[in-house]
């Protein structure tokens, strides 16, 4: 298990991650959730050891990390651009760390063949071993990068936005595969993204990043259901936020008054969070009874294949977003500048206590 407790760790007046603490099960596929700059990249590299943090611990099964130089760690790192040697065959770029690392370097030629080959069938990649790295697929120098951290048995594996680099089909079917191989090996993987989805569908866990600390450490379906806080809610780009402060039981925001569930004080700041999914959409006099209701203009809509995006704004300024699924369809004909009402149930509204952060 690895753990990272109360990281600090800052550049100048800036502070990257403040007082993050963390934990990485073993046998886990972590996805580790933020925007850019965030603060992602920053923590992969004080776990590898190219930067040591300004304060707190990273312990890997019970011993001290931090402190301790790259080699001692035995953590792998898959960088973004995969970072592999151009001028090297696959089967070289994959041996290379196996014959020239600093510590347990593999002098027997013969263990280095061997090891080699197992990395590369492991990553799907035998019979390839002889051609040069400009000859492969993006996808395969994708594997060719995993298969060279994995050669050398890390105890853990980072990887840096691993996709990043790959077209959109290519992405999909290498998440799966990543899935896959990690499953064989029990090594747990930690895999940084800015992406949401692709954070959703790696993770066993995912781990939100923001204002340099974990905000939420889930599975990724509690995580999309019950985001805990609006920060979380936020990186999920599901959730509408709408922020206020209360009056007598409800919060005033800029989609109106509206009911909150649980009783709060008068003048305390809160926050709702409505699913994009969630929301239905009628003319103003037809709200079905039970629902509660805000009223919004029509904007735009945004047809990206099984879904429709619909943009709404509301008198006061907040733009809220509404999903609806083709397989489906719930909403009506929508016309652009025509106000209509948003409605929904409840019970589907989540209450986060104390200002927007
Ligand atoms: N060497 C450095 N010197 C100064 N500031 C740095 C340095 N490295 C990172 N930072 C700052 O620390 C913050 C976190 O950077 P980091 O690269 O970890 O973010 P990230 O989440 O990986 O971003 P991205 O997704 O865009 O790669 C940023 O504000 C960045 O500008």
């Amino acid at each position: 298990m690895l753990t990272l407790s109360g990281i600090t760790r800052r550049y100048g007046d800036a502070t990257a991650l403040d007082g993050l603490s963390f934990t990485v099960p073993d046998d886990a596929y972590v996805s580790l959730l933020g925007a850019s700059g965030s603060g992602k990249t920053t923590l992969l590299r004080l776990i590898a050891g190219f930067e040591e943090p300004d304060a707190g611990q990273i312990i890997l099964d019970g011993v001290r990390l931090d402190g301790q130089p790259p080699h001692r760690r035995d953590i792998g790192f898959v960088f973004q651009n995969f970072a592999l040697f151009p001028h090297l065959t696959v089967e070289e770029n994959v041996a290379f760390g196996l014959k020239y690392r600093e510590s347990n370097a593999v002098a027997s030629a013969a263990e280095v063949a061997e090891r080699t080959q197992a990395a590369l069938e492991l990553v799907g990649l035998e019979g390839f071993g002889h051609r040069g790295v400009g000859e492969i697929s993006g996808g395969q120098r994708q594997r060719v990068a995993l298969a060279r951290t994995l050669v050398t048995e890390p105890r853990i594996v980072l990887l840096d936005e691993p996709l990043g680099a790959l077209d959109a089909n290519l992405r999909d079917r290498m998440c799966d595969e990543l899935r896959a191989i990690r499953e064989r090996l029990k090594v747990s993987f930690l895999h940084v993204t800015g992406s949401e989805t692709e954070a959703l569908t790696m993770g066993d866990t995912v781990a939100v990043l923001a204002g340099g600390r974990i905000v939420q450490s889930s599975g990724s379906r509690a995580l999309f259901e019950a985001p805990l806080n609006a920060s979380a809610a936020k990186h999920l780009n599901a959730w509408n936020i709408l922020s206020g402060t209360v009056e007598k039981d409800k919060l005033r925001t800029n989609a109106g008054i509206l009911p909150v569930p649980g009783s709060l004080s008068d003048g305390q700041s809160a926050q709702i969070a409505l699913r994009f999914d969630r929301i239905d959409v009628s003319d103003a006099a037809q709200v079905p009874e039970g629902r509660h209701h805000f009223e919004a203009r029509f904007l735009t809509g945004e047809f990206n294949g099984p879904t429709a995006l619909s943009f709404f704004r509301t008198a006061d300024g907040a733009l809220v977003q509404v999903v609806d699924h083709l397989s489906s369809p719930r909403l009506p004909r929508l016309e652009e500048g025509r106000t209509y009402a948003l409605h929904y149930r409840p019970e589907e509204v989540l209450l986060f206590e104390g200002a927007e952060g």
